[in-house]
């Protein structure tokens, strides 16, 4: 049977033509011109994967994105925008989109995307957390590439995973979105002694308070409206091996109090049964680095903290090892190659110097889709600054600038600007763009937030 994909999209040509490409692919096709319809569609038909533009009439695509996740949380959700604005699409990911595309968009990327993100989708269906979800018992080590990076800081990550993969230890690990810390999870599971055992993952932040225990522990039939049938959660489908928690730091504090028992007493109870099971999972949970705003604040709770954290282990954001960056951008063009079937040899010495000035926002994750898009639209031996997104040129442009101005000493005022542009928008990164949040750590009012985030032309 061909997969659904709800394509939300307010100009209509570029509608008309998506949908009839996708047609064309082979995909039952379900168009509409606005959010409203779009969410009005999702009583009919749960779509396979929604395609939204992010500049929506009645509502902003990372809006809509939201809304869908919370009524159809198995649809797969594809980003596209104009701005080919990192931070945007970096954004999308956090709230569960598989991938962001910039417009305009190239057909070739677009079929590619979509593939991969109906492929994904039907290994993690959120509702059936089947043995697919996990990476399966008996599973052999895979042949996943961890790439270590030449830097000190770098190594030590690798030598501290090596050290604590074979014991018993909750890690806890810490770092940006993109930076790794799922990939590390799995390297960890690979190199302990539940290798040959399950692992599985669940993403917290994505997980409604109604769903999260279901999730984690399963459900029996009838404990709540919708439960049709009995339920393991992950922490079952993970027995024996490993499982990690991602975003823990947003698991709701009802949640946390049901997870610090399970990890005390090793048991777990299914919601709405009153029998224990037993469970032997080691936790890996991460989390961004505001975890101790989250304690002082009395939304995480201390000791559970304390429980996950037996070891610490922060990766690093790349623009603060960008010396590593040459490596990553081998492997990840490596991969490319092999899955776009090309021998793109590298990147021209503009693009190296564009790529060393950059600031990553996105870190790993968005230098390897830099990376394949690149090498999808290269159709020569090396790529150039003409297959990398125009922005990336602008913005490292602009930092250099920034950087001599300011090594020059002169135009304080446009250093001080730009330090605060850039602390507002880690710091809006960090709390997952919620402004109440973000102006209590700036210590400024909201006003005064809303004013600098339109003086710099911050899209939050
Ligand atoms: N050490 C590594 N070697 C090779 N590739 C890596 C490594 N670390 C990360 N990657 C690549 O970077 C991508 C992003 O990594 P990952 O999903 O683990 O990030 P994350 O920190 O968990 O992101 P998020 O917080 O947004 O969930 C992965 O798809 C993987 O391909």
């Amino acid at each position: 049977m061909p997969q659904t994909i709800l394509v939300v999209d307010d100009d209509p040509s570029f509608n008309n033509m998506l949908s009839a490409f996708l047609k064309r692919n082979n995909f039952h096709v379900n168009s509409v011109f606005s959010s409203a319809s779009a969410l009005a569609s999702l009583s009919e038909q749960t779509p396979d994967l929604v395609l939204t533009d992010f500049k929506l009439p009645d509502m902003d695509g990372l809006e809509l994105m939201r809304e869908i996740k919370d009524r159809a949380p198995n649809a797969s959700m594809i980003l596209m925008t104009n701005y080919s604005d990192v931070r945007t699409a970096v954004k999308s990911i956090q709230l569960g989109a598989f991938e962001f595309v910039t417009k305009p968009v190239n057909p070739d990327e677009l079929l590619l995307t979509v593939n991969a993100a109906l492929k994904q989708s039907t290994k993690s269906d959120i509702n059936q957390p089947s043995e697919a979800k996990s990476l399966g018992k008996q599973k052999a080590v895979s042949d996943r590439k961890y790439i270590v990076g030449r830097g000190a800081k770098a190594r030590q990550t690798w030598e501290h995973i090596q050290l604590v993969a074979p014991t018993k230890m909750g890690v806890l690990i810490l770092g940006e979105s993109g930076t790794g810390k799922e990939y590390a999870a799995k390297m960890i599971h690979e190199s302990s002694k539940r290798s040959n055992e399950a692992f599985a993952a669940v993403d917290c932040g994505a997980l409604s308070k109604e769903l999260a225990a279901s999730e984690l522990f399963g459900h029996v039939k009838g404990a709540f409206t919708g439960a049709l049938a009995d339920k393991k959660g992950q922490f079952e489908l993970a027995n024996g091996g490993t499982l990690f928690l991602d975003e823990v730091g947003n698991l709701p504090y009802e949640v946390q109090v049901q997870l610090l028992r399970a990890l005390q007493e090793k048991k777990i109870r299914k919601v709405g049964s009153e029998k224990d099971i037993d469970v032997n999972v080691r936790i890996i949970a991460a989390t961004n680095e505001r975890m101790a705003e989250a304690i002082d604040e009395q939304q995480f709770r201390l000791d559970l903290y304390h429980r996950l954290n037996e070891f610490e282990l922060k990766l690093i954001p790349l623009r603060e090892r960008i010396g590593d960056l040459d490596e990553y951008l081998t492997h990840f063009l490596e991969e490319a190659n092999a899955e776009l079937e090309k021998a793109i040899k590298g990147v021209s010495p503009e693009v190296n110097a564009v790529f060393q000035q950059y600031s990553w926002p996105g870190n790993l994750r968005e230098l390897r889709n830099v990376v394949r898009r690149a090498a999808l639209l290269c159709q020569v031996e090396e790529i150039g600054l003409a297959h990398i997104p125009s922005t990336l040129v602008e913005e490292s442009r602009s930092e250099e600038q920034e950087a001599s101005a300011s090594t020059n000493g002169y135009d304080l005022k446009n250093m001080q600007e730009h330090r605060e542009k850039e602390t507002i928008e880690r710091v809006l990164m960090e709390v997952r763009y919620n402004k109440t949040k973000a102006a209590e750590l700036l210590n400024i009012d909201r006003t005064t937030l809303y004013n600098k985030l339109a003086k710099y032309n911050i899209k939050a």
